[in-house]
């Protein structure tokens, strides 16, 4: 394991270089991975094992959407394709990618098929972390441990077709045949993760549940929304108001980002808008820190945790989720930013 200077911390990180393909494949020889659940995280991280040659399966419900994509995907009913409970009793390794929520209602079942010695893997931290609240607690005689990707399950999968790799968490909570470290980081590495580093379970559904409602998504939806209403309601229009607040960040400025940093980004554009943006990116620290302690808070007292097991445990919650997506969809923002996104030249019919 590598120890890597993050800023000043040292920390472990375990990279492709120390940990080849190769050395996962060996672990991996005799076991049978099994993906239950095929919704987001379930097709990247088991196409990936698929195309690295690890044994694996898909247990999914039979007359589903996603049964019928897991089979176009290259899953062969009876062969590499199961109804959950066939697969949880064929697999070794158990990957548990349920929803959070439902992973509390077929848990019980889960449970009844690991025997010692199986293993039992997460993307998340949180069945375990808030097991009051979801009554997920394993028996003691096997592993329990989490590979959790940084990033969609979409971008996990197209990343690897690029070969690329995007980054992942792993996290071990129970190690009961001694194996845990070298099975954990041998899957971190067949679904595909660029480089894994060490955190524990707590720590790993904290940031992420704080990351998803903070800056990655609930945040950034939200700042996207002040600027671009405030533009409007100066009269400006709404291709202006987007691409001054979304179409330029995405296209051009997080990409630089992205390469080099936030100081090489702001370097690469006037020094009229270096001065404004330093002079006002701490003014905005400011007005949202206390904004980022009550989500904090929120996700550590539980309170987030139950929210999300409440709502998505309902019969109708896919259509109510869905509801709330088209408000935003049909919101004049993001109305406008369709258009925009319409007008890019790798979007317009190829001239003849
Ligand atoms: N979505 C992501 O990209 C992402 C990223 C990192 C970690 N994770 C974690 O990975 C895990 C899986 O997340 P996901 O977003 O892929 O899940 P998801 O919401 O896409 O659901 C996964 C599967 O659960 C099935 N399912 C839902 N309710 C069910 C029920 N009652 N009985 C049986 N099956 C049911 C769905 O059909 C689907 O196949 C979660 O722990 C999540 O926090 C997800
Ligand atoms: C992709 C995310 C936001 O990183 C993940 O945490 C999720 O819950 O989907
Ligand atoms: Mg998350
Ligand atoms: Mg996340």
């Amino acid at each position: 394991m590598a120890k890597l200077n993050f800023g000043g911390t040292e920390e472990n990180v375990v990279t492709r270089e120390e940990f080849p393909l190769s050395k996962a494949q060996e672990v991996l020889k005799d076991e049978v991975v099994a993906v239950i659940g095929y919704g987001v995280q379930g097709p990247g991280q088991a196409l990936n094992q698929k195309d690295n040659g690890i044994n694996v399966i898909v247990g999914q419900r039979k007359g589903t959407k996603t049964w019928d994509k897991a089979v176009s995907d290259g899953f062969v009913p009876g062969e590499t394709l199961f109804e959950i409970e066939e697969a949880l009793e064929k697999g070794t390794v158990i990957c548990y990618l349920l929803s959070d929520a439902a992973q509390i209602a077929l848990w019980p079942t889960v449970k009844k098929h690991l025997t010692p010695g199986k293993a039992l893997y997460f993307s998340h931290g949180f069945g375990i972390t808030f097991n009051e609240q979801t009554g997920i607690v394993p028996p003691a005689d096997v592993d329990v441990f989490l590979v959790a990707p940084k990033g969609s399950g979409t971008s996990l999968r197209r990343m690897f077709l690029q070969g690329r790799g995007l980054n992942s968490s792993y996290a071990i909570f129970q190690d009961a045949t001694g194996k845990a470290f070298e099975r954990v980081i041998s899957l971190g590495i067949a679904v595909g993760s660029g480089y894994l580093f060490e955190t524990n379970f707590k720590k790993e559904v904290y940031s992420d549940l704080t990351g998803e409602r903070g800056t990655l998504m609930g945040c950034i939806q939200g700042i996207f929304a002040a600027q671009y209403d405030v533009l409007r309601s100066k009269g400006h229009s709404p291709s202006e108001a987007f691409n001054e607040t979304v179409e330029e960040l995405t296209q051009s400025l997080m990409p630089l980002v992205a390469e080099n940093g936030m100081d090489w980004m702001y370097a690469n554009c006037s020094t009229t808008a270096q001065r404004g943006a330093l002079d006002w990116w701490k003014k905005f620290r400011d007005a949202t820190k206390p904004v980022f302690e009550e989500l904090y808070e929120s996700v550590a007292t539980g309170k987030e945790s139950q929210r999300s097991i409440d709502s998505n445990s309902q019969p109708d919650y896919r259509e109510k989720l869905d509801a709330e997506l088209k408000e935003l969809r049909d919101s004049e923002l993001w109305q406008a930013g369709k258009t925009v996104r319409s007008l890019r030249p790798e979007n317009q019919a190829v001239e003849a």
